[in-house]
Order: C-alpha cells, then structure tokens, then sequence
C-alpha cells in the first residue's frame, strides 16, 4: 500500500532542514520519500495543498484515564487535590472506566495532533487495549506507589505489563518502570525499580520536584532535595529515565543531570495551573539536558493540547527571562517532536519526516485568517495555531483522522460511556 501526501509544505523537523513545498510517500507503515515531487506509482494520494505537514507531536507526560477527572475539581493544591480527591476516584476505578477514560483521551489527542505519549497509571492493561484499539503510539508504565505493603501486587502487575505489551501493535507499544515520585517512593522499594530496570533494560518514567511541598518533604526525611534523593539511590547510573515536572531543581541538581540518559518532560500548563512554579528549562538546555513538553493528566492541566503546551513553555521563559529571543518557535517545535521522541526511547523510529522511518505525522490546515501570511511556518505553528487546525493525523501509516473525522474511534459510543461512568466514581468525594 503505497500513500502518497502531496504537494504539503514540509517541516521535516530534521536538525539543518528548512522547510520546503513536497511531496511524502507511505509505504505500508513507513515514509518511504520526502521529496520536493514524487512522479512514481501511488495507490491513494491525499491532496495536502494549502497545509502544513510537520512530525506528529509527542505527549512526553500524561496518565491519560484522568480525562474522566477533567474540571473535577481544580483550583486546588497538588498534594490536597492528589491525596483528597483524585486517589480516592482512583480507589473506584474499574477496568471499563480505565479503557474508556483512556479513549476519551486518545480521541483528544489525536484530534489535536498528537501521535505518540507517554503514560503511567493504574490498570494498565486497559490503557494498552485504548492504544492499541485507537491506533496512538504509546510508551506506558503501571504507575508504583509504596507508601503501604501490598505483597508485591504493583511490582507483579509492572512487571506483566512490560511482558506482556512490549512491542505489541507492530511496535507501536513500548513499556517502562513507574515509581511514582520521590514522595511516594522510600529508599528500599525505589533502590529495587531501579536494579529491575536495568536489568531488564527498561527505561524509568518518575515524577520529580513538582512542588516546594514535595521539596520540604524529601528535606525532612532525607535531609536531600529530591533530585539528591534519586541520584544518591543510583538512578542516573545506568538508567534511561524520564523526568516528569523537574520544577524545583537547584543548579547543582541540575549539575547532577547533566549527561544523563532520557531526560525531562516540561508540563508548563499543570505547573502553572496548580501553582507549582516554573520550571528552569533554559538553565536545563544550557547544560545540555533533553527537555520534551508533556501536559500531565487532563485532571490536572484540563486539556491535552500540545499546542496550548507549546505556547505555554514559549512564553513562560521568555517571560520568567524577561528575554523574547529564549525558546524560539522552531525549537520549541522540536521539544514537541524529537526531543519528545528521544525522551520516549523512540527518535529512531520518530520525530522527523524521513524515508526509513515510521510514518506518524499530521497535516495542519493553514488556510484560516489565523494562519496566513506565511512569513515564518514554525511560528505559526507554535504560536498561532490550535489543535483543531489539525486536519489529518497518520500513525504507522495508518490514516487515523482524515480531514477531522476519527477513522478508529466512536465518538459517539464514547461520549455515552463516558457520561455513563463519571457519576458513580466521584459521587460524595
Ligand atoms: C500511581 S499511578 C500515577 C498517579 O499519579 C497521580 N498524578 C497525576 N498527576 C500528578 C501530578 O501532577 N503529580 C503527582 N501525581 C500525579 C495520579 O493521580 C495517579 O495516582
Ligand atoms: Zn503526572
């Protein structure tokens, strides 16, 4: 099956690349040419004049079944909102509610261009099976909490799920470790994650440093800041890890991250939503760390648009730099796409538009009064468009939205399980 895009303007999102008019063949789930005309043989051409097509963008942190918790209950701090609304929702959630608010999630996500993310929940079989069902790209992690004994239950279930589900959906599924946060996560169980990745060669997915509550709490335990904690227990060693939040980090925690495999998945919208501060993603970059955005869970940040996370990381360093040159539009793109690729494990396979690898990409509909005139199409991108100017989003190959209509999901039978669901699960908390 051969699916040619043509005559697109292409952001190959390539390091010295500039962006040109062309064409992109799709051979079965691979690009298989990105040239400025493609006059070979195809079996089906997708007109794609008037639109951009760059790299499908990369959700580097989320746990997608908390769409179900969306407007909830916000305005709160992390830690009430954590320990006094969203795990007591949690404690109710079967695996159908898991399935369901996970597509609720991937229709958002694809119908805003989002093509691959990472995950880290409970239940996570069931979030695997809304990938899969979906057509997302997907690198998942069953979320460890270990603040009581449950006889190993969580670590099993982790453990299955990396068996199970590594490489599943020809690839589309990959898998890591999730201890949860240094808050969550004592010395001894944290210290077994860590020998158990590396073992298995598994990468890490935590949360790090989200709020000073967090901070104080790590100093009163440990007499360490949290990212101290972590190094100390080894976990930069050897591990791929990827960082989520990083929002308190001194500059000589910063120091300890340098060199390290994986890197940091930046949430500005959930850190500015919940008031946790502002991470230091320039001091990150000039010590060569690898920053991707992520939106955290809908529960949190409310949406899960990677272009309202764009703009959000843009401005809030120029901002907090008092400096409008920090984060420009193109690399701001780039921490959308292949920095998020390389955070995920997966910038072999994605992240960029070239021939060899696999085909996830989106095409964006420019022809709207937002998004002309064309003096620069990565600014336009990252500050001026939306998520529902993506008009078609291709994953593996596959067509999953076509001129915005959902090829793998029902939206229909989703938004009535969806409403189904949510009473019973926050009903009295
Ligand atoms: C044990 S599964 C993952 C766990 O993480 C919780 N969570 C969601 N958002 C955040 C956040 O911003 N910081 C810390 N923890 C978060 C979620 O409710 C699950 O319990
Ligand atoms: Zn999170």
């Amino acid at each position: 099956m051969r699916l040619l895009i043509r005559g697109a303007l292409i952001l190959t999102m390539k390091e010295n690349d500039e962006p040109f008019s062309g064409d992109i063949l799709i051979e079965r789930d691979r690009i298989a040419a990105v040239v400025p005309r493609w006059e070979g043989r195809a079996d089906e051409v997708i007109d794609a004049s008037g639109m951009v097509a760059m790299p499908g963008l990369i959700n580097a942190h989320n746990h997608t079944p908390m769409t179900l918790m969306r407007a909830f209950c916000d305005d709160l701090r992390l830690m009430e909102w954590l320990e006094k609304k969203m795990l007591p929702v949690e404690a109710r959630m079967d695996e159908e509610d898991i399935y369901w608010g996970a597509m609720l999630a991937m229709a958002e996500m694809i119908r805003s261009g989002t093509t691959a993310y990472a995950d880290m929940y409970i239940h996570m079989d069931h979030v695997a099976r809304a990938a899969i069902d979906s057509g997302m790209r997907a690198s998942l992690a069953r979320g460890l909490v270990f603040l009581e004994d449950d006889g190993g239950k969580r670590r099993e279930e982790a453990l299955s799920l990396i068996e199970k589900w590594t490489g599943a959906g020809n690839g589309r599924i990959t898998t890591m470790l999730g201890p949860h946060a240094p808050f969550t996560c004592p010395p001894g169980p944290l210290a077994e994650v860590i020998d158990l990745a590396r073992e298995r060669g598994v990468p890490i997915h935590i949360h790090l440093a989200e709020t000073k509550e967090e901070v104080v709490r790590i100093r009163e335990r440990y007499g360490q800041t949290p990212t101290e904690y972590l190094y100390h227990l080894g976990l930069f060693e050897h591990n791929h890890v990827l960082l989520a939040h990083a929002v308190h980090l001194t500059r000589r925690d910063i120091g300890l991250l340098r060199g390290m495999r994986g890197g940091i998945a930046h949430n500005p919208v959930s850190n500015l939503k919940l008031g946790c501060g502002i991470a230091p993603v320039c001091d990150m970059l000039a010590q060569g760390l690898t920053v991707g955005l992520g939106t955290d869970g809908a529960g949190s940040a409310a949406t899960l648009d990677m272009f309202v996370e764009m703009k959000a990381a843009a401005w809030l360093q120029k901002a907090d730099q008092s400096d409008p040159a920090v984060l420009p539009a193109r690399q701001v793109l780039r921490m959308a796409t292949v920095e998020g690729a390389k955070l995920l494990g997966i910038a072999d396979r994605v992240g960029t538009l070239e021939a060899g690898k696999q085909a996830d990409l989106i095409l964006i509909d420019f022809q709207k009064p937002h998004l002309q005139p064309l003096h620069d199409p990565y600014a336009l991108v990252a500050y001026s468009a939306s998520g529902a100017d993506v008009d078609t989003v291709i994953i593996d190959g596959r067509v999953v939205m076509r001129r915005r209509e959902l090829m793998t999901i029902d939206e229909e039978e989703l938004f009535r399980q969806v409403k189904k669901r949510v009473p019973r699960l926050v009903d009295g908390i």
